[in-house]
């Protein structure tokens, strides 16, 4: 039997730079024949267009898959296993596949669906990657939460879950085998140190921390692990019990009321002209931002008398703005993904980035 391939699972709370380190690792492979699997959140287009725009010659568009329906862990069959056995339907199968999952999945449905008959002989996971917003988690963003929650539940016996936000990061940790503490530019060294034994004592043991920036890692260090995370789930699930929780792997339904984390969140898109001032566009999406309760923001801008498409991100309030490829055929028009809790007040934060 031919060896299985391996597949890389790099998972990571929105805008933690999951697309900036695969990003990194295609453009050194060393040779090594990568395909990307991506699954966005609501079908968004963002990621894969900022990867397809990366100009590396060794990856090809057909390289890159993206997963049409948002979510895997709830069209594992409809949707991730057909794509798998597409790409294992290949004449030139990859040496590798690494798959960026949904900043707002949860990684064990994925992880799970490698157990399936015909995918189970073919692939095996290789390791599972958790990329973490160094900055954001020192600041306590998600710690924070899980105190407040923690006291109200000390309060009321019905409220028995936590929230989904502090859920979906600590089962991200949870269940890596590798931890990229990324952003460490934005950290001091004491800083970065501190959240590296934090994330260590959170973490099963054995797992690996390391300290990035922009994802810089060697493609060695990130590919190549041969954990077999598929064979590994029990070790996987929540360490911290704080919700209902089953134990039975094998049953894809049994817990599917706690996979539903990402039902909280929303997202749709907005779309304007062009832009005379992008810098002042810039701080316009920072006010709404800070205005409104956006997890995410990114996208693309047309800015007048610019042939290039200027690539606009941004993570809390800090907005990135940088020029990636021609528009060429696609319309010059400013388009802009916003993500965030259910309830968003859609009509507001559009206008306010229309004004
Ligand atoms: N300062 C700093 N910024 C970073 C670093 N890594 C990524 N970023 C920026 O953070 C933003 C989000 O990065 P992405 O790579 O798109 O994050 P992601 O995890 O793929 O995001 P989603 O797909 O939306 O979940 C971008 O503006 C990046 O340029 C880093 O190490 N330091």
């Amino acid at each position: 039997m031919p060896a299985k391939i391996p597949a890389t699972v790099v998972t990571g709370f929105l805008g933690a730079g999951k697309t900036t380190l695969i990003r990194h690792m295609l453009q050194n492979a060393q040779g090594k024949r990568i395909a990307l699997i991506i699954n966005e959140f609501g079908d968004l287009g963002v990621d894969g267009d900022i990867l397809k725009g990366c100009g590396i010659e060794t990856c090809t568009e057909d390289d890159i898959v993206e997963l049409s329906n948002g979510c895997i862990c709830c069209t594992v069959a409809d949707d991730f296993i057909p794509t798998m056995e597409a790409l294992l339907a290949r004449e030139d199968k990859p040496d590798h596949i690494v798959i960026e999952t949904s900043g707002l999945a949860l990684p064990q449905p994925l992880i799970r669906a490698f157990n399936w008959p015909g995918i189970s002989t073919k692939v095996t996971v290789d390791g599972v990657v958790t990329v973490v917003d160094g900055r954001a988690v020192h600041d306590g963003q998600f710690a924070h939460n899980v105190a407040a929650v923690d006291a109200l539940r000390a309060q009321d016996e019905n409220l028995d879950h936590e929230t989904p936000l502090s859920e979906l990061f600590e089962d991200q940790v949870a269940c890596a085998d590798m931890i990229v503490v990324n952003k460490a530019d934005l950290l001091s060294a004491e800083e970065a140190d501190a959240l590296t034994t934090k994330l260590k004592s959170e973490s099963r043991d054995g797992v690996q921390v390391i300290k990035a920036s922009m994802g810089a890692l060697p493609v060695d260090v990130l590919l190549g692990q041969g954990v077999g995370a598929e064979s590994d789930l029990s070790s996987r699930h929540e360490i911290h019990h704080h919700h209902h929780h089953h134990d039975d792997d094998d049953d894809h339904h049994h817990d599917h009321e706690h996979e539903h984390g990402h039902d909280e969140f929303e997202s749709f898109i907005v779309t304007r002209g062009e832009i005379e001032d992008p810098t002042a566009f810039a701080a316009q999406v920072a006010n709404v931002i800070r205005a409104n309760d956006i997890l995410r923001l990114k996208g693309f801008v047309a800015v007048t008398g610019k042939p290039m498409r200027q690539t606009l991100q941004a993570v809390g309030p800090r907005v990135d703005t940088y020029f990636d490829q021609p528009f060429g055929d696609a319309p010059r028009e400013t388009r802009l993904v916003v993500i965030g809790e259910a309830g968003l007040d859609q009509a507001a934060i559009t206008a306010a980035l229309q004004a």
